[in-house]
C-alpha cells in the first residue's frame, strides 16, 4: 500500500513560545531546535526576527548547527498598509534571518482587515501579493492564511481569493489557520477540501494546517484536514502556545504513523523518541509535565486498578491501545487501596510471591490500611520496596532511631537569617551515635545529620543525593487524621527511587522518607548491617 509522506511543521519556538509561562532563552532554543532536527522533523520555525533580538540571534547561531535535512524557518507578518515590502522593516528582518524557508501570516477573514487592519479589502489583496512575492525572491514562502477558518465562514469568496494572492505571488505551501482554535473536524475538513479544489490550476501548491486547541478539538481538526488533502501539519511539542495551546505535535505524529492508515511521518522513523522529546521540551521550557498526556505523559500506561492490572498481566492490549514502547513510553503498575494482588505481585517481582496468596494478601491489606492513614505508594517504589521485605521477612534494619530534635528560627532582629539545626541519636549495629548538623531548613539539618552519622558504617552512602521532595497536607477524612505527606525522590549512579512519610508533624513525616531512602539504598546494594 502506498504511503503519503506528511510534513511535520514544528513551532514550537515561535508560536509555543506565545504560550503563558514559556520563555525560552537563546540556547534552550538552539537545543530544542537540535532535538527536533534529530527526531526528524522537517520544519522548525525558530522565531520571528522583527520581534526581539534573542530571535534575530538565533537564526545567525542556528546556521552554523547541522540540522540534517530540517529546514528552518523565519516567520513574520505581511508588509504594513501603506509600505512598499522593500521598505518594511518586518520584510527586511526576515530576509536577513536568511533562512531556507519564510512563513509569512496574513489576514483571511474580511472583518479583521477592514476592522484591525483597518485597509479595504483589495489593499489586504495587495498586502498579501507584494509580501509574497518579495519574499519568494529570497526563500520558500509558506503563508500562513490566518482565520483561514473563520474568514471563509463569514466570507468565502473573500477568504479564497487572499490564498490566490499568495499563490499568484509564489507561496508554495497554503498553511490553513484555525486560529481562534473554534471549528470542529467536519467543519476543517469540507473547508479545506474546497480551499484544496479552489486552487488546482496551481498543482506546486500544497496545503498544511494549522490549529489551535481553544475546543480541545486540534488534534481531530488536524487529522481531519490530512484526510481531506493536506499534506503539513503545523504545530508545537506537548501543544504549548497561546491561550489553550495549539495541536500537540506528539499525538498529531503518533495518531497518523501508528492509527491511521496509509500516512507516514518522520520518514518512518524517529517515533520511538517522541517520549523523551517531549520531555525535554517541558524541562527545558521548566513546565510540569502532563502525566495523563496521550501517547508520553508518564500515567499513559499507568494501570492502577486491580482488575486492569488482572487483565494486562494476561495479554497487555485489554487496558493498552498501542504498545508503549512504540513512542519510547513504558508500562508502569500502580500500588493503591484499589490495588488487587495482581498489582502486588507485578510490583513486587524482586520478591517471588507469585505463588503465595497468603504474603499476598498481607501486603495488600497493609498497602489499603497505610492508605487510610493517608500513606501513598504510587510515587513511593522504595517504600512499597521495604514493605513488602518486612512482611516477607528480608528486612534487616541497619539503623533505629532513638530521638532527634530540630530547631529553627532566626539568629538576630537584624540579620534576619534563618537558621536550623538537628540533634540526632541513633544506634547503629551495637553503637549509640550521637550528632547535631545545622542545615538551610530543618529537614536538610535532619538529613545531614543522619547521614554524617551513618557515614562511617556505610560509606556506599556517599553516592546518594536527593533529587526532590514534596509536602501536601492530607485530610483523609475516613481515616486516622494524618496531618502532612512527604515524598522524597532521592537517586545514586544508577537508579532513582521514591518514599513516602505521613505524620501530622511535618519533620517527623520528612524523618521517616528520609529513614525509608537510606533503607532503601542499603537494601539494593545489599549492604550488610553493621554489627
Ligand atoms: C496568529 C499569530 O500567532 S500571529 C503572530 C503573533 N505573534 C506576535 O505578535 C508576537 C511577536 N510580535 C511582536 O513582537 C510585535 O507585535 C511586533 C514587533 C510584530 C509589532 O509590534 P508593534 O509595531 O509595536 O505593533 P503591535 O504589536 O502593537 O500591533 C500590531 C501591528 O501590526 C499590524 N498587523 C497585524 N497583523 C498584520 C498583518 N498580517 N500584516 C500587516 N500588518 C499587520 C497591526 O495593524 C498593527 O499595526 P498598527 O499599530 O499600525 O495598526
Ligand atoms: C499563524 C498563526 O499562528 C495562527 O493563525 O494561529
Amino acid at each position: 500500500m502506498n504511503v503519503k509522506p506528511i510534513q511535520i511543521y514544528d513551532t514550537t519556538l515561535r508560536d509555543g513560545s506565545q504560550g503563558e509561562g514559556v520563555s525560552f532563552s537563546l540556547n534552550d532554543k538552539l537545543q530544542i531546535a537540535k532535538r527536533l532536527a534529530e527526531t526528524g522533523i522537517d520544519f522548525i520555525e525558530g522565531g520571528y526576527p522583527l520581534s526581539n533580538e534573542k530571535d534575530v540571534a538565533f537564526f545567525e547561531q542556528v546556521r552554523e548547527m547541522d540540522l540534517g535535512d530540517a529546514k528552518v524557518c523565519a516567520f513574520g507578518m505581511t508588509r504594513r498598509r501603506g509600505l512598499k515590502p522593500e521598505d518594511d522593516p518586518g520584510m527586511q528582518a526576515l530576509v536577513q534571518a536568511a533562512t531556507p524557508v519564510i512563513t509569512v501570516v496574513g489576514k483571511t477573514w474580511d472583518y479583521h482587515a477592514t476592522e484591525v487592519l483597518r485597509v479595504s479589502l483589495e489593499e489586504n489583496l495587495d498586502m498579501i501579493g507584494e509580501s509574497v512575492e518579495f519574499l519568494a525572491g529570497h526563500a520558500e514562502v509558506i503563508y500562513d492564511a490566518e482565520h483561514f477558518f473563520d474568514g471563509y465562514r463569514a466570507n468565502p469568496e473573500y477568504a479564497l481569493k487572499t490564498l490566490r494572492a499568495a499563490a499568484v505571488a509564489g507561496a508554495t505551501v497554503m498553511a490553513l489557520c484555525d486560529t481562534n482554535g473554534g471549528s470542529l473536524p467536519e467543519q476543517i475538513a469540507e473547508v479545506t477540501a474546497v480551499a484544496i479544489d479552489s486552487l488546482k490550476d496551481f498543482p506546486q501548491v500544497t496545503f498544511g494546517i494549522h490549529c489551535h486547541n481553544d475546543s480541545e478539538l486540534a488534534v481531530a481538526n488536524s487529522l481531519a484536514a490530512v484526510d481531506a488533502g493536506a499534506t503539513q501539519v503545523q504545530g508545537t511539542i506537548n501543544g504549548i502556545g497561546e491561550r489553550c495551546g495549539n495541536v500537540d505535535l506528539i499525538s498529531v505524529m503518533a495518531n497518523l504513523a501508528l492509527k491511521k492508515k496509509g500516512y507516514s511521518v518522520l520518514g518512518g522513523r524517529g517515533l520511538q523518541s517522541l517520549t523523551e522529546l517531549s520531555r525535554f521540551v517541558y524541562e527545558t521550557a521548566n513546565l510540569q509535565w502532563r502525566g495523563g498526556q496521550a501517547f508520553v505523559g508518564q500515567s499513559a500506561f499507568a494501570h492502577k486498578g486491580g482488575m486492569h492490572v488482572h487483565a494486562i498481566n494476561k495479554a497487555a492490549s485489554t487496558y493498552e491501545h498501542i504498545d508503549p514502547s512504540l513512542v519510547g513510553n513504558e508500562r508502569r503498575i500502580l500500588v493503591s487501596e484499589l490495588s488487587g494482588r495482581s498489582n502486588i505481585v507485578a510490583v513486587a517481582t524482586r520478591h517471588s510471591i507469585e505463588d503465595d496468596r497468603e504474603l499476598q494478601d498481607k501486603i495488600l491489606a497493609e498497602v489499603v490500611r497505610l492508605e487510610n492513614q493517608g500513606f501513598q505508594f504510587e510515587n513511593a517504589g522504595g517504600s512499597f520496596d521495604l514493605l513488602v521485605k518486612r512482611i516477607v521477612g528480608s528486612f534487616s534494619p541497619h539503623f533505629s532511631p532513638i530521638k532527634y530534635r530540630v530547631v529553627a528560627g532566626e539568629t538576630s532582629a537584624d540579620e534576619k537569617d534563618v537558621y536550623a539545626e538537628a540533634i540526632l541519636k541513633i544506634r547503629v549495629g551495637d553503637q549509640d551515635c550521637f550528632n547535631a548538623a545545622e542545615g538551610h531548613g530543618p529537614v536538610n539539618a535532619l538529613d545531614t545529620a543522619l547521614r554524617e552519622t551513618l557515614l562511617p558504617f556505610y560509606p556506599q552512602l556517599r553516592d546518594m543525593y536527593l533529587i526532590d521532595y514534596k509536602v501536601r497536607v492530607v485530610d483523609n477524612g475516613a481515616g486516622t487524621a494524618a496531618g502532612t505527606r512527604v515524598n522524597i525522590e532521592s537517586g545514586d549512579h544508577k537508579e532513582t527511587w521514591g518514599t513516602i512519610g505521613v505524620s501530622d508533624n511535618i519533620i517527623e513525616a520528612s524523618f521517616q522518607a528520609l529513614i525509608d531512602s537510606v533503607e532503601y539504598k542499603l537494601h539494593k546494594d545489599n549492604v550488610t548491617p553493621a554489627t
